[in-house]
């Protein structure tokens, strides 16, 4: 199966950016390991990890704000070690929006425009046009203090794509938003991406966020990238315990390779529990690794399925709105958590805490894990 980030790659699209072997480093410390990663023209890329992992840095570094202190990034083509932020193709909108807050909207995303040297009426012009693009026209004469923060927010991208950057970067732009506002955002960015075709990189600590919007995501943690794939790849095929932990709930669970044949790993848990799952390359027999399997892959019945099956007792029922999240106890071996979606319970058990059931999953929906 093709993934939308693999199929926009394979259209043979231009590299955006190239960073190749890029250190970065603060004195002693460390905050770049030699990262290495193309963006593709007109990909929303994200880079996501939590704090401190380094993504503000890498893409201070892509604006020209940092110096790189080994390797290079190139812009098209071009080297730009030595081209000041100003002259790189390139735009921030950053989280504070930072607008001005004694001038108009209007002036607000006319006013890059002018120190790029822009006539005032061009200038104008082409802010009303970006206005447009953001929906916001009819707020063009107020003051930023007379709008949300939804608004402001869109101004402030009013303001990055007015210059028509090749590549727009976006450091956590929406954090400061309430969630509601922040889905309703996410979507409009995703939306403004393909509408502009300008190459977006975006970077978060939000998994979800990155998942929603992106083409492509590399994921990242204590200066080093741990993957890079579509949303898909990245939950559904994590390479490490990193990536499945840090992506979605998942159940991570210790296990002990008892044997492969013909492509599947036959796993103990620990209490006379046995699963098995596809193989994966550099887990060999003897290998104590960990199994990842999401809780929305398991299913349970009151007999074992013909599938993968585990025998347990419901511990706790938790409604979460369009869930319900079982804790089931497996008796000497691990916990599971088992995800059953509110629209179709009809075909799928809940029982009550002390029951005794059995846990299932296909063949498929567990995944080994090389460290
Ligand atoms: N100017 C600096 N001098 C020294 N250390 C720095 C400097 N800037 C960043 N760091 C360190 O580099 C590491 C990476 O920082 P960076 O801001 O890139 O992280 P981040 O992933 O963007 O985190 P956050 O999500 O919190 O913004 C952190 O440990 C940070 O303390």
């Amino acid at each position: 199966m093709r993934h939308l980030g693999e199929a926009k790659l394979a259209e043979n699209k231009q590299i955006a950016i190239d960073v190749r072997d890029a250190v970065k480093r603060y004195g002693d410390f460390t905050a770049l390991k030699t990262i290495s990663l193309s963006i593709m023209d007109n990909e929303f890329f994200t880079l996501l990890g939590p704090s401190g992992c380094g993504k503000t840095t890498l893409l201070r570094m892509i604006a020209g704000f940092e110096a790189v202190t080994e390797g290079a990034i190139y812009l098209f083509g071009d080297e730009i070690a030595n081209l000041p932020p100003n002259k790189r193709p390139v735009n921030t909108v950053f989280q504070n929006y930072a607008l001005f807050p004694h001038m108009t909207i209007l002036d607000n995303v006319a006013f890059g425009l002018e120190m790029r040297g822009k006539s005032k009426s061009e200038a104008r012009t082409k802010a009303g046009e970006m206005l447009e693009l953001v929906q916001l026209s009819q707020f063009s004469a107020r003051k930023p203090s007379q709008l949300s923060g939804g608004q402001q927010q869109r101004v402030a991208l009013a303001r990055a794509l007015a210059p028509q950057p090749k590549v727009l970067l976006l450091d956590e732009p929406l954090s400061a938003l309430d969630l509601k506002l922040r889905k309703a955002m996410q979507l409009e960015l995703k939306h403004l991406q393909r509408e502009t075709g300008i190459t977006f990189i975006f970077v978060t600590h939000d998994q979800e966020e990155a998942l929603t919007m992106s083409d492509r995501i590399a994921v990242m943690s204590a200066g080093e990238m741990q993957q890079l794939g579509s949303p898909t790849d990245i939950y559904e095929r994590p390479h490490n315990m990193f990536v499945a932990d840090f992506i979605g709930e998942t159940n991570l669970l210790e296990v002990s390779v008892d044997a492969i044949n013909n492509g599947r790993a036959v796993c103990h848990l620990g209490g006379g529990h046995e699963l098995t799952c596809n193989a994966v390359e550099g887990v060999d027999i003897g290998s104590k690794v960990h199994m990842s399997i999401r809780p929305e892959r398991l299913f349970m019945s009151e007999n074992p399925a013909e599938t993968e099956s585990l025998k347990g007792r419901i511990k706790e029922n938790i409604f979460v709105g369009t869930d319900i999240t079982t804790i089931v106890d497996l008796q000497d071996g691990p916990d599971f958590v088992v995800r059953t979606s509110n629209s179709d319970r009809g075909n799928k058990r809940i029982f009550e805490p002390g029951t005794e059931m059995y846990v299932n999953m296909e063949l498929g929906a567990g995944r080994l894990l090389a460290d």
